[in-house]
């Protein structure tokens, strides 16, 4: 369709374009749903001349009903997905250490409110969080940054070396309605 001749560039440009839409409230919240039974919580790094001081775990701070009993440390390459993933009898309890990380659930829930949708909540040493994957959903861990992704897991049973508590799906699986970039690695 050939344009108006009062039409101006600006006229025409605009009329192609598309506007953002709200993705946080004025408080900077995230206006994305998240999974049912997910919570985030913020850690607050102290930073001073000599360097930095993070509380990343305290069953005072009430954010989850089970205990603490048990921890360990994965990374993750730049670049690299771990997942999808699923666990059947316990939670993960994730602190973001170092690195950006995209963590993408996928809610399969029969009961739950947010069934069949997928969630993307970003981790980030700029701003460290604590973060739940209930049990029952997928997930994946994408390093979205350029240096490893360091997490802190507190899952809440020990690990089972002998019948690990741990479910797989590939990345590409047509189950899961979520994209990774052409030629994403991991597993
Ligand atoms: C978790 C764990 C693992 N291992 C051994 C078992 C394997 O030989 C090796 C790698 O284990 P896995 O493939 O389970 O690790 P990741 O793929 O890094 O798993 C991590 O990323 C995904 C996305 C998650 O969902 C897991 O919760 C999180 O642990 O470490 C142990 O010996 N002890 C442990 O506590």
């Amino acid at each position: 369709m050939k344009a108006p001749l009062h039409e101006t560039l600006l006229d025409q440009t605009l009329r192609e374009a598309v506007q953002d839409k709200a993705t946080v409230s004025a408080e900077g919240r995230s206006l994305g749903r998240l999974t049912h039974g997910v919570s985030v919580r913020f850690l607050k790094t102290h930073t001073d001349e000599r360097g930095t001081v993070t509380e990343l775990y305290d069953p005072r701070w009430g954010f989850h009903p089970e205990p603490l009993v048990f921890s360990y440390t994965f990374t993750i390459r730049p670049g690299v997905v771990k997942g999808w993933n699923l666990h059947r009898r316990h939670e993960d309890r994730y602190a973001i250490l170092q690195g950006r990380m995209a963590l993408v659930l996928f809610d399969p829930r029969p009961d739950s409110p947010t069934c069949g949708e997928v969630c993307r909540i970003v981790l980030s040493e700029h701003e460290r969080c604590l973060v739940n994957v209930p049990i029952n959903v997928w997930h994946a861990d994408h390093n979205i940054g350029s240096s490893d992704v360091v997490i802190v897991n507190f899952p809440t049973i020990q690990y089972d070396h002998a019948a690990p508590d741990k479910w797989r799906l590939p990345l590409d699986t047509p189950l899961i309605p979520y994209r990774f970039p052409e030629g994403t690695t991991g597993g």
